[in-house]
């Protein structure tokens, strides 16, 4: 961090710069915007419908980096608690006329967001691949999904309805529910876009006003986000953007008492921290979604020649997706032992041909989590775990090692009671360990304090229920992997999370309900 004064940006130079980052939309034009510039790009606030800079006097400014290069990317504000206070006013201020509105008035703008996103898909596919380390093309995949996520609660409100029911003559009783208020919507930076609008989207949906806050390792979707809502027409209040860090901006957020509900998605220990900040606040909606330390069961029917490239593939992507930076990977990989010793040679070679470093797999987020990520492969060596694929990435900054690249590795030969076994490593690392029979392959899987996902690959049809439904996880995924319909609950059991979101589950984060007995007279 350093200081800046934030009175030398007028406010047409933030339009100025939002326009020209606007025009960037391939990865030449942004790249050499980024490395064209005398000073780095800097990031405002959207709040009242506006880009503005906090006005606190003692805001800093906190560095922003490239992955894939290590170089500065931007400096965003790190919002302070009046700033915080002040988007919390406007969001108080807009709620009462946008709780009023009709469902059709916020299905149209939330069409419209979502058809602006459309039209602009490449320019924030580019700007999350330079700004998150993604590669492009699952960059544009998440904003496919930042798109859907609009485009469907747009129409889920539309056809939504409510139970009633008739007590015997005595009285009709209905479930009547209105916005439950303004919320705070936090997100991680390993899907910037896609997890910040899966929140935006159902809060303003069921009427709710909010003050989102990315991550401050990932701002730049959320900035872009900004300036499309602005040009989408929102109306002003109804959804502000701070800027900043955690322990500053989203403490000071999440425990306001002007807020009515918190949705947030990251580490466990920060929603301990949240539980906890705001554990007096009984009327506060929290909806947290944690960590994973998620199991893949392969028994050996699977590597059945018919089926055995599937669970390659399968497998391959719940564990390298996004360099395994999402919470639902894949990353304790049990297999029957009949098959272990070919499905621990197939799927190295799958994964050495198929997840190449700088091709189809991009640098991790930050130079922090590169150093967490690093820390777990110098211990699988002091642990003397088997390396499939992978060794100990050079230490930044020696040997040329530029930019947060760490290759696909695979592990074997892990002791169960290792941290490499028990953490959420979130970053392209997988252990492969073999089971014996069915019972042990669950008392495995459940061997952990996370329940987020869990991936079972088997063709016996009476085994997927049998065993799918004593897997403690939220999401038990049968031969498939991040299949998502988004009315489905989506959360986690155990350290992964409390509250579900998704169709009608979104509905009960952001509404309160009351029950109304009409009597039959
Ligand atoms: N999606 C997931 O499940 C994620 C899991 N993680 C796990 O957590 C580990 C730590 O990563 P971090 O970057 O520290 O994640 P984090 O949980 O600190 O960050 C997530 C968001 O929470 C905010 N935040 C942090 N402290 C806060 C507080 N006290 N009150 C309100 N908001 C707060 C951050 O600014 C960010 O926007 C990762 O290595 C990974 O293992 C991290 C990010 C996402
Ligand atoms: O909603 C989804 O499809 C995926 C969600 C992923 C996360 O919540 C995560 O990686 O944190």
């Amino acid at each position: 961090m350093g200081n800046m004064n934030p009175q030398e940006w007028t406010r047409q130079a933030l339009l100025d710069c939002a326009e020209t980052i606007w025009d960037c939309n391939t990865l030449e034009k942004a790249s050499s915007l980024i490395h064209s510039r005398p000073t780095p790009i800097l990031l405002p606030n959207y709040v009242a419908g506006e880009l503005s800079l906090p006005s606190s006097t003692s805001t800093s400014f906190i560095n922003s980096y490239e992955p894939k290069t290590g170089a500065l990317l931007c400096r965003i504000p790190c919002a302070q608690p009046d700033d915080v206070e002040d988007a919390i006013r406007h969001a108080r201020d807009a709620f009462p006329s946008w709780s009023k509105t009709t469902r059709a008035e916020r299905s149209a703008h939330l069409r419209r967001v979502s058809e602006l996103l459309q039209e602009h898909r490449e320019l924030f596919a580019v700007w999350e691949s330079i700004d998150q380390g993604k590669t492009l093309e699952r960059a544009r995949i998440e904003v496919d999904r930042a798109i859907s996520n609009f485009s469907y609660f747009s129409t889920y409100i539309l056809h939504e309805q409510t139970a009633a029911r008739v007590i015997d003559g005595v009285a009709l009783t209905y479930e009547h529910r209105s916005p439950a208020g303004v919320f705070a919507l936090i997100s991680p930076w390993n899907m910037p876009l896609y997890l910040l609008t899966w929140k935006i989207a159902p809060c303003l949906a069921f009427g709710c006003t909010a003050v989102a806050k990315p991550s401050e390792v990932t701002s730049m979707s959320a900035y872009l986000l900004g300036i499309l809502f602005r040009k989408a027409g929102l109306p002003a209040g109804v959804i502000n953007i701070v800027l900043g860090d955690g322990p500053t901006t989203g403490a000071s957020l999440v425990a306001s008492s002007a807020i009515d509900g918190v949705s947030f998605t990251g580490g466990t220990q920060t929603g301990i921290a949240i539980r906890r900040a705001t554990a007096h606040q009984i009327r506060k909606h929290l909806s947290l979604e944690l960590g994973g330390k998620n199991p893949n069961l392969v028994f050996a029917d699977s590597m059945d020649p018919a089926v055995r490239d599937r669970t390659i593939r399968i497998a391959a992507s719940a564990a390298f997706e996004n360099q395994g930076e999402i919470c639902l990977c894949g990353s304790r990989i049990y297999v029957e032992r009949a098959a272990y010793p070919e499905f621990v040679r197939a799927f190295t070679e799958y994964v050495a041909k198929t997840y190449v470093l700088r091709t189809t797999v991009g640098a991790v987020a930050s130079e922090q989590h590169y150093n967490k990520i690093r820390s777990y492969l110098e211990l699988a060596v002091e642990e003397k775990a088997t390396f499939h694929l992978g060794s100990v990435p050079p230490q930044l900054g020696v040997n040329g090692a530029q930019g947060y690249w760490i290759a696909p590795t695979i592990l074997s030969d892990v002791a169960p009671d290792s941290r490499l076994q028990k953490d959420e490593i979130f970053g392209p690392v997988v252990t492969i360990s073999p089971f014996d029979d069915e019972e042990e392959a669950v008392r495995l899987a459940n061997e952990s304090e996370y329940g987020l996902a869990a991936v079972l690959l088997t063709t016996d049809g009476a085994r997927m229920r049998r065993v799918g439904e004593q897997i403690e996880a939220g999401l038990v995924w049968v031969n498939c992997w991040l299949v998502r319909e988004l009315g489905t609950p989506f959360g986690g059991m155990k350290n992964s999370g409390t509250g579900r979101e998704g169709g009608e589950y979104s509905r009960d984060v952001f509404t309160v309900v009351r029950t109304l007995h009409l009597p039959a007279y």
